[in-house]
């Protein structure tokens, strides 16, 4: 007598919510899964989120930080893995940093670990450039590093895309003057204290915070790191043939991070760069520009891919021993 292959039972917790929403379609059609769903008149009620949570083999955390703490004292299940995709554990040494790509030896430890912290998405792109040079002693782990980031406005949760689409829809109503700002690239986090720098710093081992300012676009997805070096800021005899060599060296083989050609001619021909061109993949797309005594490192993801909801299925689908890339587009 044959039987059914086991299902894993997959929660997520804010289920309703922009990541928790964009899971659950990633994860629909998986024959390998059950998705436990809670009712939504019970959305908040603590005891059958902790039915379910306790009844789940992987729960996602989408919510905001506060809930997620709260949520994680919710388990007692020993068995049952949490994939956190708030702020809350990113730097807490007992979570293990969802980023299989972080260093050898990070796949394992997300293996074997019961609570995940998925990465936040400008940290993400931050740290895939950063670490490696720090790991291979171009860059000194006391270095003074800067970086911006231009992002669409999903990063920002229901209430930034209810902000920036009822301003559309406005607009579509012939309202021109009211929220015109939002038209604009709006800098943002100016108080120097994003909530992404203490992951920024500890994952990419430096010592020092960056200084670090996030952009914000009237787009819905896509997002572009931007970090500037002066050849002198690496080791002697860096040039940005080395350190494009060192990010290639270190990425082979991953199935979702590409590291462009040095000075990518297809970038540099067309005139400037889409921080879209991810969007709908799980890519992280790695760049190298090279100039006189100048080096610029890109690093372009969908914040609501490779950024959110993509990695914590990633993660996911590496921690219950199946391939990485299952439901993941490269
Ligand atoms: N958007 C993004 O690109 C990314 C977001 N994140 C992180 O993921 C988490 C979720 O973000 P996002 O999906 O954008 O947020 P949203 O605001 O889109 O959704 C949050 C969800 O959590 C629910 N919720 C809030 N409080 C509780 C509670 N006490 N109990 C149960 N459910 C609750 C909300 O329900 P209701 O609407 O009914 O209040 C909502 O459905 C956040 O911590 C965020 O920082 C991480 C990476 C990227
Ligand atoms: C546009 C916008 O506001 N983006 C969010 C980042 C979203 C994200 O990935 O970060 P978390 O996982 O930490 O929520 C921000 O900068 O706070």
């Amino acid at each position: 007598m044959s039987t059914a292959p086991k299902k894993f039972r997959v929660y997520v917790d804010g289920q309703e919510g922009t990541t928790g929403l964009r899971i659950h379609e990633m994860l629909a059609a998986r024959p390998d899964l059950e998705l436990l769903r809670i009712s939504p008149e019970l959305r908040k009620d603590d005891a059958e989120r902790a039915r379910l949570l306790n009844a789940a083999d992987v729960a996602f955390l989408c919510l905001p930080d506060e809930a997620s703490r709260a949520a994680a004292k919710m388990i007692t299940n020993p068995d049952t893995c949490l994939i956190d995709a708030s702020t809350a554990h990113r730097t807490d040494p007992s979570w293990v940093y969802g980023l299989p790509e972080l260093a050898p030896g990070q796949r394992e430890a997300l293996r074997t670990a019961k609570r995940i912290a998925n990465p936040g998405c400008h940290a993400t792109a931050f740290i895939l450039l950063m670490r490696p040079l720090v790991d291979a002693g171009l860059v000194a782990v006391d270095a003074n590093v800067t970086a911006t980031s231009i992002t669409g406005y999903s990063g920002g949760g229901k209430k930034m895309i209810e902000q920036y689409q009822g301003w559309h829809a406005r607009q579509m109503d012939g309202e021109r003057q009211v929220d015109a700002a939002l038209s604009a690239p709006r800098p943002y986090a100016l108080g120097l204290a994003h909530k992404h720098i203490p992951e920024m710093k500890t994952c990419s081992k430096l010592t020092r915070a960056p200084v670090f300012m996030p952009i914000v676009g009237n787009f819905y997805k896509g997002l572009a790191v931007s970090i500037p070096f002066h050849l002198n800021q690496f080791a002697a005899d860096t040039d940005a043939a080395k350190v494009h060599a060192t990010l290639a060296e270190r990425y082979a083989g991953e199935p979702f991070v590409n590291v462009m050609p040095l000075s990518d001619p297809a970038v540099i021909a067309e005139g400037s760069f889409d921080v879209q061109a991810c969007n709908d993949t799980q890519r992280a797309d790695l760049f190298v520009f090279a100039g006189a005594g100048q080096v610029l490192l890109m690093a372009r993801i969908d914040n609501l891919g490779k950024g959110a909801s993509g990695a914590a299925v990633q993660t996911m689908n590496l921690h219950l021993g199946l391939p990485e890339t299952l439901s993941l587009q490269d």
